[in-house]
């Protein structure tokens, strides 16, 4: 599935608070790991309400091409019967981190031969510590002089495993990628985090549970150490959950415009970080309540600046530096230096878009400084980052005249995100 090409697109301004419930797709990163968990299970898996999205269909693609029965005819249940993993195979990994981080291990695993390869911004996504890794675990893998994509697993059909010491402060999903694959390797895995904190540690407690569930021995009980025993793990039936960080642009709507949106469907108990979100939206004036119905945001229409660490919540930056350039007071992001490394450099395309439409936007190496002034209409540029076109929809709710160069990007993990984002707004 090639990158898709660019549609500009003008997002709607709200003329009045709007009052929204939303159903929205599922999570991407539970989509991708209960894929990749039923894959090496015994017996057929279900997954209910899975994301279809540009980074989940590579990711069936990846699991197909090496052999996985990966039914997706089906948009609310999706059925995996695992096969014998082999090459010769190749996998297109898009843009998507996940694929990237997650299917190398598994490729480990099958018998011959398979590619990586993907989208030109994919290659300068970190991916060498986690190839070293496998490298000591057993795996042979030949790579491009640069160290990483385009790059050949050659499997054997089995990894020895054992224990692994790698630097994951670039991507919690280097870790993530180990232990999805472990319980097949002969030894298991013992993966300790040495170097600068790893970010976004919800994903990888999401990876423990998720693993937990399909029946895994896995231990998470010493700070930056997983150890994963050898065993088989059983297919079942997965439900997903609604995606938390695509929710971020319709919930910052409810606070720009002072109005209530509601996502139905959200879980009673959560593998996503939901208490974060109620306390950042919480300190920006919003309110966040669970209900029968669902997940709600009220706002004010008055938006507080934000001080706040986000090394956990990376992917939720976007969303959070529009609202944060529409607040009364400034803000400061900070620890988020690894999301340079994400989908395009976030922290210096966040800060020229932002300043490009009046804000005073400044990138440390690993902070966010936002100023809040006066915002005029103007290009948004969206770096072929989905989370981009999400902050310049937010903008252009209160601000005329902002356009979207593309919005096409949004397909990466909520393809219809203009129509149900002019939905929310018109009430239609
Ligand atoms: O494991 C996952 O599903 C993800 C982990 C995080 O990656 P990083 O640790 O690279 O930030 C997150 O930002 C990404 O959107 C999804
Ligand atoms: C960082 C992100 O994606 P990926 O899974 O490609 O890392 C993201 O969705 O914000």
């Amino acid at each position: 599935m090639a990158n898709p090409a660019h549609v500009p697109w003008t997002p709607p301004t709200a003329a009045e608070p709007v009052a929204a419930t939303v159903q929205l797709p599922g999570s991407k990163s539970m989509t991708a790991r209960a894929l990749v968990l039923s894959a090496i299970g015994v017996g057929p898996s279900t997954l209910a309400r899975p994301l279809r999205a540009r980074d989940t269909e590579m990711m069936a693609g990846g699991l197909r091409a090496m052999g996985v029965s990966v039914s997706t005819v089906d948009d609310e249940r999706w059925v995996v019967r695992p096969g014998t993993l082999q090459g010769p195979a190749h996998v297109d990994v898009g843009q998507a981190g996940t694929v990237l981080r997650f299917m190398p291990a598994i490729a480990g695993l099958a018998q011959g031969p398979v590619t990586f390869d993907g989208d030109p911004s994919v290659r300068q996504r970190p991916l060498r510590p986690l190839l070293d890794a496998l490298r000591s675990l057993g795996v042979s893998i030949d790579t491009a002089p640069s160290g990483g994509l385009p790059l050949t697993v050659r499997g054997t059909g089995r990894v020895t495993g054992g224990e692994v010491v790698l630097d994951a402060s670039a991507s919690s999903q280097l870790v993530s990628g180990l232990l999805l694959a472990a319980p097949d390797f002969d030894r298991g895995v013992v993966v300790r985090h040495v170097g600068p904190a790893m970010p976004s540690a919800p994903h990888v407690r999401m990876t423990v549970q998720m693993l937990r569930a399909a029946g895994a021995g896995i231990d998470d009980s010493v700070r930056d150490v997983w150890s994963v025993e050898p065993g088989k793990l059983s297919g079942r039936g997965w439900t997903i959950e609604p995606d938390l960080s695509g929710a971020m642009p319709f919930f910052a709507a409810a606070l720009v415009t002072g109005g209530s949106v509601t996502l139905l469907g959200w879980p009673r108990s959560s593998a996503q970080p939901v208490e974060r979100l109620r306390a950042l939206l919480g300190q920006m004036g919003g309110e966040v309540t669970l209900g029968t119905d669902g997940l709600t945001v009220r706002g004010t229409g008055v938006v507080h600046g934000l001080d706040a660490d986000l090394s956990e919540v990376g992917e939720m930056t976007p969303v959070l530096a529009a609202l944060g350039a529409l607040a009364d007071s400034p803000s400061r992001l900070r620890g988020i230096g690894h999301i340079r490394g994400h989908e395009t450099d976030r922290l210096t395309a966040l800060a020229r878009e932002l300043s490009a439409l009046g804000a005073s936007v400044t990138d440390t190496a690993d902070d966010l400084e936002i100023t809040p002034r006066p915002l005029r209409g103007g290009v948004f540029h969206t770096y072929d980052d989905h989370r981009m076109a999400h902050a310049g929809a937010v903008v252009g709710l209160v601000v005329p005249g902002v356009e979207l160069d593309d919005v096409a990007c949004t397909s990466k993990t909520m393809p219809d995100f203009p129509a149900l984002w002019s939905a929310m707004v018109t009430g239609k």
